[in-house]
C-alpha cells in the first residue's frame, strides 16, 4: 500500500499543555480512516498540524514523501490535501451557488483577482456539477443562512472537493447534524469521496457513525495515539473503552 501521510515524532505543546505527543501515523492511498477521542484529546491539533494551521512544536510531516512542514494551508490545500472544519466556514449572506463559485475561482489561480469575473460559463458548470454529485443543487440559489445545518456541512465538504485533492480530512463532518440526518449526510459523502478515489480521515464522536463508514480507527488521548488499527479490535481495546468510548455498551447506555 503507498503511504500518503506520514507523521514522525509529532508534538505540540501550549504552554503547559500537551496537545501532541510523539504522534507517529502512516495513512495509506484509498483508506478511510476515523479520528476518535474524547474532548480535549488532541484530535483538531493532530488535523490543524497536518494541513498547516498549526505549527508543530517538533517533528515531521511528509505528504507523498514530501515534508509540508512550514507551508501554507493554501500550499498545502494545492498539494492535495483539503479539509473541512467543525463548524462550516461559508459565507452566510451568500447564495450556495455563488460559496461554491469562490471555491471554484480559488482553486483554479493561485492568486484570485477580486476584478476577475468569478461567474463565468465553466465554473458556473464546475459548480453545478459537484453540487448535483452532493444531491443539493435544489438549494442552489438560497442563501446559506437559510438552508439546513446537514446541508451546510456538504457544501463545505463540497467546496473542499473543488481543487480535486487526493486527501480530504474532515473535521467532525456530524456535528451539529441531528441523529436522523447522520446517517444520510455521511452516506452522501462516503458516495462522493469514493467516486474521486479520495483518501479520507475525519474526526467523529458518534460510535456509529464510525463502525459504519471507517476501514481503520485511530484513537487519541491526552495528545497520544492510544490505539491505531481495524475498527473491531480498537473500539474492543480495553484503553480505548477506559478513555475514549466509556465502556462497550457506552452508546447503549447514552441512548436509555
Ligand atoms: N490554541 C490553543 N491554545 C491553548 N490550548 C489549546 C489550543 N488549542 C487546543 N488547546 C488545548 O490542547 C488540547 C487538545 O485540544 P484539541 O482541540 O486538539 O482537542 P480535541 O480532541 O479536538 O477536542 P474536541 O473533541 O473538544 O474538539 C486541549 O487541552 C486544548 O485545551
Amino acid at each position: 500500500m503507498t503511504c500518503i501521510l506520514e507523521t514522525q515524532g509529532l508534538c505540540k505543546e501550549f504552554g503547559a499543555v500537551t496537545a501532541a505527543k510523539d504522534v507517529n501515523v502512516r495513512i495509506h492511498k484509498g483508506e478511510v480512516v476515523g479520528v476518535i477521542g474524547s474532548n480535549g484529546a488532541g484530535k483538531t491539533t493532530f488535523i490543524n498540524m497536518v494541513t498547516g494551521y498549526l505549527k508543530p512544536s517538533r517533528g515531521e510531516i511528509l505528504f507523498n514523501g514530501q515534508s509540508i512542514i512550514g507551508r501554507t494551508p493554501r500550499a498545502i490545500t494545492r498539494a492535495g490535501m483539503a479539509r473541512s472544519f467543525q463548524v462550516a466556514q461559508l459565507f452566510a449572506q451568500l447564495s450556495v451557488l455563488d460559496n461554491l463559485l469562490i471555491a471554484v475561482s480559488a482553486a483554479q489561480s493561485p492568486f484570485p483577482s477580486l476584478l476577475a469575473p468569478m461567474r463565468n460559463a465553466s465554473r458556473i458548470e464546475q459548480a453545478d456539477a459537484i453540487l448535483a454529485e452532493f444531491d443539493i443543487s435544489r438549494w442552489r440559489d438560497t442563501p446559506v443562512t437559510a438552508v439546513p445545518q446537514g446541508v451546510r456541512k456538504l457544501i463545505d465538504i463540497a467546496m473542499a472537493l473543488i481543487g480535486d485533492p487526493q486527501m480530504l480530512l474532515l473535521d467532525e463532518p456530524t456535528s451539529g447534524v441531528s441523529a436522523e440526518e447522520k446517517t444520510a449526510l455521511m452516506d452522501t459523502v462516503m458516495r462522493v469521496v469514493a467516486q474521486h478515489q479520495v483518501t479520507v480521515l475525519f474526526v467523529e464522536h458518534d460510535m456509529d457513525v464510525v463502525r459504519r463508514y471507517v476501514s481503520r480507527i485511530l484513537a487519541f488521548y491526552s495528545g497520544e495515539v492510544l490505539a491505531d488499527g481495524a475498527p473491531e479490535a480498537v473500539l474492543a481495546n480495553p484503553r480505548v473503552q477506559e478513555f475514549v468510548t466509556g465502556g462497550p455498551n457506552a452508546h447503549k447506555r447514552a441512548a436509555q
